[in-house]
């Protein structure tokens, strides 16, 4: 997919839960500001349960549904197999280039390319990159995915619960541009 223009956010948004939220919220709100699309580029299956390090959370059509919520221009999902999982850090770059993003919205922690070479910093280097601070909750611990799943291992399903924060979510209203997001898959 090529586009003229963009801001993109990038991840496995595995349980799009508060923290990703953020991200979404963040990039949408830059996106309808500067008056172009709003990309959310994900990968199916998520990069650690691909390396078999984890369960997925939610199944990629709930994925695409939470991030519906936002709603983003396009979400670009990246078949991660074992072709994809060969590209370099710069590989990605590369294929990043083809949305002219003028703004890249990352968490700190953000890793991409083969051997999680590439980092939020080399993001930057290329990009114009806003990297956010860690959502937090209450006891101060930083929201993630693998948090979600030991919680869940442990019998703690409504604390896991809370972290993914879809009980009481305020949804967007619908795009004031093209409607429903549009689900793009991206090519090898
Ligand atoms: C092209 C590409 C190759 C990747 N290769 C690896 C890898 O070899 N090992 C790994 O653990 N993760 C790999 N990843 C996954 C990333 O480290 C990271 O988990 C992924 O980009 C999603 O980011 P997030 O976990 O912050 O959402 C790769 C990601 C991309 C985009
Ligand atoms: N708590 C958070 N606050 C802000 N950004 C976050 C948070 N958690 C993840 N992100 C960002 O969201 C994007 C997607 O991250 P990812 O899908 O790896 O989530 P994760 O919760 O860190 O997953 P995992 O625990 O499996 O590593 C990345 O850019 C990441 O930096």
């Amino acid at each position: 997919m090529a586009l003229d223009a963009c801001v993109v956010t990038i991840g496995a948004f595995d349980g799009v839960h508060r923290g990703h939220q953020e991200l979404l919220r963040q990039t949408i709100a830059a996106a309808r500001r500067r008056g172009i699309a709003a990309v959310v580029y994900t990968f199916d299956p998520p990069p650690k349960v691909y390396f078999g390090q984890a369960e997925p959370l939610i199944s990629l059509r709930e994925k695409l549904e939470r991030i519906a919520t936002f709603a983003p221009d396009h979400v670009v999902v990246a078949d991660f197999n074992q072709i994809y999982v060969r590209r370099t850090a710069l590989d990605f770059l590369a294929e990043l280039q083809l949305l002219r993003p003028r703004e890249v919205i990352v968490g700190e922690d953000f890793r991409f390319g083969s051997c999680k070479g590439g980092t939020a910093l080399l993001l930057r280097q290329h990009f114009n990159t806003r990297i956010l601070p860690p959502v937090r909750c209450g006891d101060g611990e930083i929201v993630s995915s693998s948090r979600i799943r030991a919680l869940r291992r442990s019998g703690l399903a409504a604390a896991a619960a809370t972290l993914e924060n879809w009980r009481d979510i305020v949804t967007a209203p619908p795009a004031n541009r093209s409607g429903l997001a549009q689900l793009e898959v991206a090519s090898q």
